[in-house]
């Protein structure tokens, strides 16, 4: 065992000690705090270490909201004040865009989340077998395959954590999925917008009993009911075949003026609130435009918000069903200087770029792809808006970009709270 003070903060929400000039991440710990732990895993450059004992604690550190977050490792700030975890989320971005960036200038404060609890709009979770072998839904230890029963979610909405619970009680009885058989429950997928819930089934080759279907389309706030068949072992969520059991095929919600639909396999934020007021930002700072194109556009939020800047707004896409989302949200709202395409937003935006002189893009965490870069470089966009759920490959695509634009401002967003995970807004101009 060793003994070791945590020095700052890793990007992975880890408080991270040096040993003899090595950098040892350990999980569950806090700046400023003593600690014994052993070392897990040993690099060359670094190591993971395991906390046994806290022997000084951080001012910051907190107790007493969830007995599960060391098992489930969802939340790994839940054992951290909700300011600290604002200002460690500010320190992470920062450090990223000065190590990888070579950026140094201020970044703004990161606007809060409101309600730092009960916030996530949408949960995926594997179902399991509880100790009496009843069907329940739960989580994998951090770094493990064992399964736990998941009591209760601090971080889901209320109605998700209400209508997972009706559902346990509905399908106790029925099977697990069996990888041989490929049949079986394997995953609950619950979305909330406007308080009404969406659930999905993803399941192998059995069917949903009907009787399943009645007594869940029963619970209060249900509106939507769809199975997904998945019996692949790849890491996608859904399998291809979707199948309609009840209610309406979209759930609706409502973002100030606009009224939206999304359908199962449509991405959304999972912060609603803070998606909103992220949305309102890049309005604000979006400059009026002859053409603005918003890459990974999901069901084309952002066009919608920022669709009075331009005569023109374009959206890109990859996956069909958020397009058509994105195609009737335009269409409900009134909206006719808006289009959405289908296809890889590299792809796309190359036979594009000359028209854009306004770009918005949101990838997924992996970042921009190298061929993104390229054809953002070739453009005309003057004004480039590049909005991040990952400060690493954030700071290292604006590196690649910084040959020809340079960052006016930094504007982190808190739509994780209780995780290490930071949204980041940055604006940038072409040189
Ligand atoms: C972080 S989400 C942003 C969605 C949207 N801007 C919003 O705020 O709801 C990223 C989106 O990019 C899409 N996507 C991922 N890779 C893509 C690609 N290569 N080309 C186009 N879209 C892609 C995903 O399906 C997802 O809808």
């Amino acid at each position: 065992m060793t003994k070791a003070t945590i020095k700052k903060w890793g990007i992975n929400g880890e408080g991270i000690a040096y040993v003899n000039r090595k950098c040892i991440f350990i999980p569950g710990t806090i700046p400023q705090e003593q600690v014994e732990f052993h070392i897990v895993e040993e690099k060359e450059k670094y190591g993971m270490g395991k906390v046994d004992k806290i022997l000084v604690e951080s001012k910051d550190r907190r107790h007493e909201i969830c007995k599960d977050w060391d098992t489930c490792g969802g939340c790994s700030l839940m054992c951290v004040q909700y300011k600290a975890q604002c200002r460690m989320k500010e320190e992470i971005v920062k450090e990223s865009l000065a190590k990888y960036a070579n950026y140094r200038n201020k970044i703004k404060h990161i606007i809060k989340n409101p309600d730092p609890l009960a916030y996530r709009n949408s949960c995926k979770l594997p179902f399991g077998y509880n100790k009496d072998h009843k069907l329940c839904t739960g989580m994998y230890k951090r770094d493990s395959n064992e399964f736990v029963k998941m009591d209760r979610c601090f971080t889901h909405a209320k109605q998700i954590e209400n209508v997972r619970i009706e559902i346990e009680k509905i399908v106790q009885d029925e099977k697990l999925y069996d990888k041989k058989l490929k049949r079986g429950y394997r995953t609950l997928v619950l979305k909330e917008f406007d308080g009404k819930i969406q659930v999905i089934f993803v399941t192998g080759n059995n069917a949903v009993p009907k009787r399943i279907v009645d007594a869940c389309s029963e619970i209060e706030n249900v509106v939507s009911i769809w199975q997904s068949v998945k019996t692949d072992t790849n890491v996608e969520i859904f399998g291809d075949v979707m199948i309609h059991l009840y209610g309406t095929k979209c759930i609706e919600m409502t973002l100030k003026d606009y009224s939206l639909s999304l359908l199962p396999k449509s991405f959304f934020q999972l912060n609603t609130k803070q998606a909103i007021q992220m949305y309102e930002y890049v309005r604000e700072i979006t400059p009026q435009s002859k053409c603005i194109v918003e890459a990974y556009s999901g069901i084309g939020a952002i066009s919608l918000f920022v669709h009075d800047k331009a005569k023109q707004v374009i959206g890109i896409e990859y996956i069909k069903d958020a397009v058509e989302n994105a195609k009737e949200n335009a269409i409900k709202n009134k909206i006719d200087n808006v289009s959405f395409v289908q296809g890889d937003a590299a792809e796309i935006f190359n036979k594009m770029n000359t028209k854009a002189d306004t770009l918005i893009v949101d990838p997924p965490r992996t970042g921009l792809k190298e061929k993104m870069i390229r054809s953002i470089l070739h453009s005309n966009v003057k004004t480039l808006i590049y909005i991040s759920c990952n400060p690493s490959t954030l700071a290292k695509d604006l590196k690649d970009l910084s040959k020809k634009y340079f960052i006016n401002s930094v504007q982190p967003f808190d739509l994780f709270s209780q995780t290490s995970h930071v949204e980041t807004v940055v604006l940038l101009s072409r040189a």
